[in-house]
């Protein structure tokens, strides 16, 4: 037995099995941790102890499958060890792992400082009031200053970092306040630590002014520029607004443009313009959208700050300078760093244009310290004028003046949409603790206390203006279209009201037919009535047929036609109808002389079935073609004396009508005017359709459009109106006058007459609105000649 193994004994009751009946004994069953062991003892027991039991059996099974377990065991635990993770994954998927990784942390990282940065801003937003501050530097005594011993005059608080005292010759002290204090030993690193937060706001998309004011040789070129060695703002500005930009990079897209200028004796100066160049002259004009812009100023896209160095060089060595007892190389003029930030939302599309100012002021030394003459004193003259010019613009706006008087000098004209208002300004205020500057430094530091006196409203974020010029062309395009919306909808209503009252008139004007159709039915039943009243009478009136021939004939003698009766004595001419009056009882007899068949006017759509004669009067062959016809039948006259008084007299429009003469009645006889007898002559001679009497009208027309074999003649002469002679013109001359010896006597128609007219049917219809009147009738010889 392994001695090292352990053991533990338990006693197995004793009895009988109840399934096999085989007798328990108690044993000593010992149980080994180890079960290859434990395994092997029961089987070395086994034969000594006699027949093996049930549950030894059991337990040997069961240390035969833990052993079989145990060796898959240890060879999954092999195959395990054999794989490593690249085998799983492969190197791509951790390398991308990897940097992910290095990412979550960066962003991670980033979002804690932004998180943090935001609030300080947002404080530092509420604490500014307006957006405009300052801060103050004071430079170190400079190597002449000690040698002439002279001493500070400036102390400033151990505790607080925006206070300072001036020590007067007296020993009084002036204390100032301001954002910021910076001592003679503050570096240029702690400097912009200060001015960052409100650099970085022009890629937010406000304006944004810096600018250094302050004694000659107190260090504002040295703030602003600084030594290559020790940069100062404007570059330091340019290499935060690319790194931030550069952060920003997913979420807004940048394009940053610098240009630099001075204003030198009222003059503004490109300086990025190349030296060789002869210098343009650059003027300040007001865009639309009321931002102050120089036209030609050179703009330069600059995409690293290596750039951006240089171009300030560049820059700065074209900048004007001179020397003064003040300051060996003082700057003469102010002179104006702009970097222009174009920035685009990529997530929302909104688009930024700011502009950024540093500014590096001229000296505002007195004149009669620093002893200038001449061309210094000129340029000192101009630079007191544009300072004391910026003064007032700060005056009017610490007193919230109406009127602030940008206009009064270039450099507050530039600055004006980026000083005050809707922008964020910086002021430093540069001073020297020389004793001997004393009164210029009070100067200064009473200026900057007034400048942070003002009180600007918030600032605003500038949009793009050009983006904005394209939404206010939107908003009017939306007005007007709104405008021509509302019109179209009055139109619309004016003209559905309209609608509805002619479909009124139209309802009632059919309710008027309606009664009229009425009536009109009612007055054909009662003409049948008398019609055939009349028929029934004809036999009687034949007889009186050949009297009237007789009395036609002498009626084509009668040159005039007789006048119209007074209305009131003249019988209604019924109303047309297409009534067919029944054939004659009377034989139908040939006759060529009966005039009482007109083509009437309604029978002008000829070819149509309803013609229609008189069944008093037969015509020719010709004139029992089918034709449409109308016919007006005069009732019967009244046989009692009073309507025997009636004068029955011819109507003029016989084209409409078929009249039936009365017997016995020579008025009832239609006269036939010479000029009708004389169309049907012409008529009868082009070959055309003979009719008995035609309407003059109609028969005019039908001479218009019928071939004419003379047509050139007749152009030649007069037009073919003239040669009418129908009813209307009764005045025209009689048949017996020679052609040509008729005069008109209307001044238009001698007009007209003088005019050769060539004749064509357009000429007529073009014509048509000349009244008929004023034409002349030719005599019916003439006529009939030109047939
Ligand atoms: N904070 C400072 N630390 C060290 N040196 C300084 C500091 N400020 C100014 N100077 C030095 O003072 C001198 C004058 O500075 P600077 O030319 O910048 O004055 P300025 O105000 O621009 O004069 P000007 O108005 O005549 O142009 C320079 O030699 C500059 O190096």
């Amino acid at each position: 037995m392994d001695q090292t193994a352990e053991m533990s004994s338990e006693k197995f009751n004793t009895g009988s099995d109840p399934f096999t009946g085989i007798v328990l004994e108690p044993i000593e069953t010992t149980y080994f941790e180890d079960e290859d062991t434990l395994s092997n003892n029961i089987r070395e027991i086994s034969p000594v102890q006699g027949p093996t039991l049930p549950i030894l059996q059991k337990i040997i099974c069961l240390s035969t499958e833990i052993q079989n377990l145990k060796r898959d065991h240890t060879s999954l635990s092999d195959q395990v060890k054999g794989l490593n993770t690249d085998s799983v994954l492969g190197s791509d998927a951790l390398e991308t792992l990897r940097v992910l990784g290095k990412e979550y942390e960066l962003l991670k990282k980033k979002y804690i400082d932004e998180s943090s940065e935001r609030k300080r801003l947002y404080n530092e937003v509420i604490e500014l009031k307006g957006n405009i501050r300052v801060f103050c530097r004071c430079r170190p005594l400079n190597q002449a200053e000690i040698a002439n011993g002279s001493s500070s005059v400036v102390e400033f608080g151990s505790s607080l970092e925006n206070e300072l005292q001036i020590v007067s010759s007296d020993s009084s002290k002036k204390q100032f306040k301001y954002d910021h204090v910076f001592k003679p030993e503050d570096s240029q690193e702690a400097v912009f630590e200060q001015t960052k937060p409100i650099v970085t706001s022009v890629l937010d998309g406000y304006n944004v002014c810096i600018f250094a004011y302050g004694q000659t040789g107190t260090g504002k070129t040295f703030t602003m520029e600084g030594p290559p060695e020790n940069r100062g703002v404007n570059y330091r500005t340019l290499e935060e607004l690319f790194c931030n930009s550069k952060d920003r990079n997913g979420v807004m897209r940048y394009e940053l443009f610098v240009s630099m200028l001075e204003v030198y004796n009222e003059k503004i100066r490109d300086l990025l313009v190349d030296s060789n160049q002869p210098s343009k002259k650059l003027e300040i004009k007001q865009a639309a959208e009321g931002t102050q812009e120089v036209p030609g100023l050179t703009e330069a896209r600059v995409y690293g700050t290596e750039e951006v160095w240089e171009l300030l060089k560049s820059g700065g060595r074209a900048r004007s300078v001179g020397s003064t007892n003040a300051n060996e190389l003082s700057s003469r003029s102010h002179c104006l760093l702009r970097v222009t930030v174009k920035g685009e939302n990529l997530i929302n599309g909104q688009k930024t244009r700011s502009h950024l100012w540093l500014v590096d002021l001229a000296g505002s030394e007195r004149v009669g310290k620093i002893e200038v003459e001449g061309e210094r004193l000129k340029e000192s003259q101009f630079i007191n004028k544009s300072l004391s010019a910026l003064g007032d613009v700060i005056s009017a706006l610490a007193t919230k003046s109406g009127h602030i008087p940008y206009r009064n000098s270039k450099l507050t004209h530039m600055l004006q949409s980026s000083l005050g208002g809707d922008c964020k300004t910086l002021m430093f205020v540069q001073i020297s603790p020389s004793s001997a500057d004393l009164g210029e430094t009070i100067c200064s530091l009473n200026f900057a206390s007034r400048v942070r006196g003002i009180e600007s409203g918030p600032a605003r974020k500038q949009a793009d203006v050009s983006e904005l010029f394209k939404y206010k062309q939107m908003a009017e395009k939306l007005k007007h279209d709104d405008k021509e919306t509302k019109k179209l909808q009055e139109n619309v209503q004016s003209l559905q009201l309209r609608l509805a009252a002619r479909e009124h008139i139209c309802r009632s004007l059919q309710e008027k037919a309606r009664d009229l159709e009425s009536q009109l039915a009612e007055e054909r039943k009662t003409r049948i009535k008398q019609e055939t009243r009349a028929f029934a009478a004809a036999p009687a009136q034949y007889s009186a047929m050949s009297s009237m021939k007789q009395q036609s004939a002498q009626r084509t003698k009668i040159e005039r036609k007789p006048p119209l009766a007074p209305s009131k004595l003249r019988m209604p001419l019924r109303g047309i109808t297409n009534f067919m009056p029944p054939p004659s009882p009377l034989p139908r007899k040939k006759t060529t002389t009966t005039t009482t068949t007109f083509r009437t006017k309604m029978g002008a759509a000829e070819g149509k079935e309803n013609t229609t004669r008189t069944a008093m009067a037969p015509t020719n062959t010709r004139s029992l073609l089918p034709r449409r016809a109308s016919i007006a039948v005069r009732p019967q006259p009244p046989t009692s004396a009073a309507a025997a008084t009636q004068v029955m007299q011819p109507r003029r429009r016989v084209s409409i009508a078929t009249l039936r003469p009365e017997p016995n009645s020579s008025h009832m006889t239609t006269p036939l005017h010479p000029s009708l007898s004389h169309f049907r002559n012409v008529n009868a001679a082009m070959g055309g359709r003979q009719s008995f009497v035609r309407d003059p009208r109609k028969a005019r027309y039908s001479n218009l459009f019928s071939p004419l074999p003379d047509y050139k003649t007749v152009s030649e002469t007069t037009t073919p109106i003239a040669m009418r002679s129908s009813s209307k013109f009764m005045g025209s001359p009689p048949t017996h006058q020679q052609p040509g010896s008729w005069k008109p006597r209307h001044p238009t128609v001698v007009a007209l007459q003088r005019k050769t007219l060539v004749w064509s049917p357009m000429k007529l219809r073009g014509m048509k609105n000349i009244r008929r009147s004023m034409l002349p009738s030719l005599p019916s010889s003439s006529s009939s000649e030109m047939q």
